[in-house]
């Protein structure tokens, strides 16, 4: 390696510095002009006000929470920057550190097994030394399906690894490299290149069709013993799915990745704390077998779509000068089914393009889930320099074993997988490791490890560590590292989003509120941000309720919340208006978006704004107030062929939970009654002198009806099975009833 070459660059985005700066004043004097035109409405003699003044402080209150809102949303825009990295520069491979990959899945039925092991074969194909690559698997179900598969997954293995290594193949998860098109064949074309993938196209049905029988197997069985769930009640099962290295190779052997399989010890007594529970125990189990001091957390959805990530990952973490304060380095979340017009904004677009870039320039991206490369020092720690370090201590934090504890240490070099008799001294250590009472009077989840608090795991951990001063790196190279399945249908996406806004909004009302719990201990842009997220949903759910609603029931009763528009004041408005649809603009055109991504992100943020966002925050409360329980629903991977049909051609699936649709309608409705009720007010009984008053809210009105035109259609026009039912048009039409007659009675 040459040392004068860096093995990584940062490119600071100057030209989007400048106009996201420029744009931030520009907005920020518009903004104070708004609060001064609201403000002074309450020095005016109360006898002078034609406006009674609840309306007026609930739909000021609403413009300061969104204003507040994006104030911390700047704190993305301040530096935003991006990366290259020169993996051909990297030390040789018998100097590259042993990298961990886990990979969760939790149900079977949910989580579909050939998909689940088609990740985990993309993991053992990595482009990197087999023998510094150890994957895990971590099952939730505790299911012999998916123990049955990945032997499969194994086998399969064996000879796909090599096929992969021979030819070079860059999709290196089957599935997606047996659907794909031509380009998959990569540089060979000849016969005997065709004849091998032929072969090898047969071994994956085959495979795949073994995975099947295990299924069915499976079914049957669990059929006649009175299908007894025992997702909930089982001991631990670890299986190393083949020892290596325990003896010789052959001169012909395939080198292949260790592979373990770990279902943890599930009990209803006891808490499991879902993913972050999982991952916590992969942890403990793979530092007895491999302790590599990097981990690649992957869920089980999300392939690897370039062998290439872990080399990426190291350019930064061999860094000397950046490695010692590097916690991870993030890749970001992708899909392969987004479809072209992505209506339901699946890909999360603006958080992958725009926000962690944004973040990667302060101190870097939150942990997002999967896809990352995390140092395991950075989760658990390193006591090699404390040295006399009282071992109760270590014990009181992490747990009784001793075996485990002495992992901890640097340069401990786990040598239990040779030989037979140790193997299984080993395994019986590591079902202590994955028993669900290990972590009792421990410090796992709260100070060590992945945390606990709240069901997004990601967050927490990933704020828990930048306040501990670590940083990390968000990378987003041009091919997709890794490819994931997203919900592409409304009912899947309200249930996501539900629970990761009650996950965020937990956390913004705990003792750990990143306003509370991060200043000093973080840069300020960088506690904007995590700010920014925690309150996310309530700073979105509360000002749209208001903006839905308020000027709405103020229209039909005559009572204007905005200044004419012959009134200089009414320049602050349009202005604030057009300068925050413009700066959207912008920005999605800039990072490849189109129009039609601008149309559509407007629509499904106010969307979730009035379903998932309120529910999330709803629940975070309840759940505060010790009314509710967490919970972390996997989200379904098994795609519906009309439903999907409806997603590509961007048609709404209104196929979901009457809770998540009723607020939708009802707010619609509403907004089609004040639209209709005020331009009719005005026609005829103010023979049309009052429009220039109410402009403003009849356009309002007006602008939320075409935005969500998809729903009007859904629920008037539109005859398929997927439209919205009648009941939930009926119910709607009740609540807007009682809203618009008890709203009319406080409001005015
Ligand atoms: O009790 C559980 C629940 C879930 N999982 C696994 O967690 C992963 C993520 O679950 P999924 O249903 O796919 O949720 P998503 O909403 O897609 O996940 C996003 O949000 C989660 C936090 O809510 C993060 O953990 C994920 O990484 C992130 O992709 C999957 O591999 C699951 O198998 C478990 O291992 N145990
Ligand atoms: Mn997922």
């Amino acid at each position: 390696m040459d040392n004068s070459l860096p093995l990584h660059l940062c490119h600071v985005h100057y030209f989007s510095i400048i106009i996201n700066r420029s744009h931030a004043i520009l907005h920020s004097i518009a903004i104070a002009f708004l609060i001064y035109y609201r403000v002074s409405f309450f020095f005016q003699e109360i006898k002078n006000r034609t406006v009674p003044t609840l309306p007026w402080l609930l739909i000021f209150a609403s413009e300061l929470i969104l204003s507040f809102s994006w104030l911390l949303a700047q704190a993305y825009r301040w530096r935003t920057v991006s990366r290259t990295v020169f993996p051909e520069r990297l030390p040789s491979d018998d100097k590259l550190p042993a990298i961990d990959v886990f990979i969760c899945t939790a149900d079977p039925n949910k989580e579909p097994t050939v998909e689940v092991m088609n990740t985990v074969i993309s993991a053992m194909a990595l482009d990197y030394p087999p023998e510094k690559l150890h994957v895990y698997l971590s099952d939730d179900g505790g299911s012999a399906v998916t123990l049955g598969g990945i032997k499969e997954a194994w086998i399969f293995a064996r000879s796909w690894l090599p096929f992969c290594r021979m030819y070079g193949i860059k999709t290196r998860c089957p599935e997606a490299y047996f659907s794909g098109s031509q380009n998959n064949h990569g540089d060979f074309n000849c016969s005997k290149f065709m004849a091998e993938r032929q072969k090898m196209e047969e071994k994956y049905e085959m495979f795949k069709e073994r995975v099947r029988r295990v299924g069915e197997k499976h079914c049957k069985m669990a059929e006649a013993a009175a299908a007894i769930n025992n997702r909930s009640d089982h001991p631990s099962v670890i299986e190393v799915i083949q020892e290596y290295p325990n003896r010789e190779l052959q001169q012909d052997e395939v080198k292949m990745p260790l592979l373990v399989y770990v279902a943890r010890e599930k009990r209803p007594s006891h808490h499991h704390n879902f993913k972050a529970g999982a991952l916590n125990v992969l942890l403990r189990v793979s530092a007895m077998m491999s302790n590599s001091p990097y981990i690649l957390v992957l869920d089980c959805d999300m392939y690897c779509n370039d062998p290439t990530s872990a080399r990426q990952a190291m350019c930064y973490h061999c860094d000397p000068e950046i490695s010692p304060s590097l916690a991870f380095v993030q890749f970001p979340q992708k899909f392969r089914n987004i479809s072209k017009d992505d209506i339901y904004d699946s890909q999360i677009r603006s958080i992958f393009k725009i926000q962690w870039h944004g973040l990667d320039g302060l101190d870097g991206p939150v942990v997002s889930g999967t896809n990352f490369y995390i140092k395991r020092e950075a989760l658990l720690g390193s006591f090699s320099t404390q040295e006399g370090i009282d071992l109760s201590v270590l014990k009181r934090s992490f747990g009784e074993s001793n075996e485990f504890i002495k992992t901890l240490c640097q340069h401990y070099n786990p040598t239990l997988l040779n030989g037979r008799e140790s193997s299984s001294m080993l395994l019986e250590e590591v079902k202590v490791l994955a028993s669900c009472s290990y972590e009792n009077q421990t410090t796992w989840g709260t100070k060590v490890g992945i945390m606990y608090f709240c069901v997004v795991e990601d967050y927490f951990t990933g704020f828990t560590l930048h306040r501990n001063g670590w940083k990390s790196v968000y990378l987003d190279p041009p091919r997709p590292q890794f490819l994931g399945t997203c919900t592409s249908n409304f009912n899947e996406l309200s249930i996501q989003w539900t629970r990761w806004t009650s996950g965020l909004v937990q956390v913004a009302i705990s003792r750990f509120c990143p306003l509370i719990y991060g200043p000093l201990r973080m840069s300020l842009l960088q506690l904007m941000c995590y700010t920014e997220l925690a309150f996310l949903p309530l700073l979105s759910s509360l000002p749209l309720w208001g903006f839905a609603l308020i000027p709405q029931l103020c229209l039909l009763n005559g009572i204007p919340l905005y200044p004419e528009v012959s009134d200089p004041n009414f320049s602050i408005f349009l202005f604030i208006f057009i300068s925050a649809l413009s700066k959207h603009l912008y920005e999605i055109l800039i990072t490849g978006g189109q129009i039609r991504t601008w149309k559509n992100e407007w629509r499904i943020w106010m969307i979730k704004s009035v379903t998932c966002y309120s529910y999330g925050s709803l629940d975070a409360i309840l759940n505060k107030l010790g009314l509710r329980e967490a919970s972390f629903v996997p989200t379904n991977k098994v795609t519906d062929g009309e439903q999907v049909k409806r997603y590509e051609m961007g048609i709404f699936d209104f196929q979901a939970a009457t809770m998540y649709l009723a607020p939708l309608v009802t707010i619609i409705l509403v907004n089609i009654a004040s639209f209709v009720g005020g331009v009719v007010r005005i026609m005829v009984l103010d023979n049309g002198d009052h429009w220039k008053e109410m402009a403003v809210q009849i356009f309002l009105s007006f602008y939320i009806l075409i935005t969500n035109y998809a729903v009007i259609e859904g629920m008037i026009i539109r005859k398929d099975k997927a439209k919205i039912s009648y009941s939930v048009t009926l119910l709607s039409a009740v609540f807007s009833g009682i809203i618009l007659s008890v709203g009319s009675a406080i409001l005015c």
